[in-house]
């Protein structure tokens, strides 16, 4: 106390913007009405968190770019990483559906979106949350860029890694990724065919010239046991992403199968990497690595 005036100090760390006007409405509430109280100060101070951005990343479409990011987000949870998820595929974006945030919207505070909780304990934003997907299809470049800039920008709170899904390929958005929230680094998911990889080594190449560090490949989609005779076979071949990740002297991440299970639990928001099985192992040895790498650019 000063006089009549309360002065009072806050540790806001690790409180959205919701909270902490919360808090403090709460605290001026209280102090306000207490005697010998005639004007109430609050200050809430905050740690500024050291946030990383990792873009993950195909040269072409359907590869499981989406699926890749949400199980690495969980995955990166369960091993104890603060992570957020920007669905930065603005013309088809899957983050609502596999995080089962469908429906929902983020509310804006400050001018800024608050990103919407998730029952895995990842919050995320997607243009998914604000439009129909039929109205981002027709957005020019610049609208997308945008949206997307609205969207890395949010009130991420105590996030500490920010995975971010790009569209496919390597167009607008990825190249104002580039120039206004560059990456700290890069996740490159192909199948393993010819077609795929080469496409990837373009979306590599890209990172490269934008001096965005690749952590390295993953293969996607390779080894698909019958369910029926329990016979594996290889429809888009096998070997074939960590064969190109020797040739173009890269970290080769892991390998997801392609699995029924996988997409199922993509289409009912239930992120394999929630659970107990197999594939969550998978994903979490390619977050391990993902973690490693964040620990060794941090030191
Ligand atoms: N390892 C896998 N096994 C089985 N199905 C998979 C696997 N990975 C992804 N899928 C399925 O393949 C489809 C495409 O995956 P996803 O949306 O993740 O790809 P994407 O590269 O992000 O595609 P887009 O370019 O449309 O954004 C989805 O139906 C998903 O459930």
């Amino acid at each position: 106390m000063i006089g009549e005036r309360a002065i009072v100090v806050v540790d806001a760390s690790g409180l959205s913007a919701g909270e902490r006007d919360a808090v403090e409405k709460k605290i001026e509430q209280s102090l306000g009405v207490a005697e010998g109280v005639a004007e109430v100060r609050v200050a809430m101070m905050a740690d500024k968190v050291e946030r990383r951005i990792i873009a993950v990343g195909s040269g072409k479409g359907g590869v499981g770019k989406s699926t890749l990011t949400t199980n690495l987000a969980v995955a990166l949870k369960r091993l104890g990483l603060k992570v957020g998820v920007v669905d930065a595929d603005i013309y088809g974006p899957s983050q609502p559906k596999l995080l089962a945030t469908e429906g929902q919207k983020p509310q804006a505070v400050d001018d800024k979106l608050v990103p919407i909780a998730s029952k895995y304990g990842v919050p995320s934003l997607s243009i998914g949350h604000l439009v129909k997907p039929a109205q981002a299809l027709a957005w020019r470049g610049p609208m997308a860029v945008g949206a997307l800039a609205q969207l890395i920008d949010a009130d991420w709170g105590d996030v500490e890694v920010l995975l971010i899904d790009l569209p496919p390929g390597t167009g607008d958005v990825q190249l104002s990724m580039l120039q206004k929230h560059k990456p700290d680094g890069a996740v490159l998911v192909s199948t393993p065919q010819d077609l795929a990889l080469i496409d990837a080594a373009r979306a590599g190449q890209l990172f490269d010239t934008g001096g965005v560090p690749i952590i390295g490949l993953v293969e996607n989609m390779a080894g698909y046991q019958c369910p029926h005779c329990g016979e594996t076979s290889d429809p888009f071949g096998c070997g074939g992403v960590e064969a190109a990740a020797g040739r173009l002297e890269l970290p080769f991440l892991g390998r997801i199968p392609l699995n029924m299970a996988i997409r199922i639990a993509g289409d009912s928001g239930e992120p394999p990497a929630a659970g107990d099985g197999e594939e969550a192992a998978a994903f979490r040895d390619i977050a391990q690595k993902l973690a490693d790498w964040l620990a060794r650019e941090a030191a």
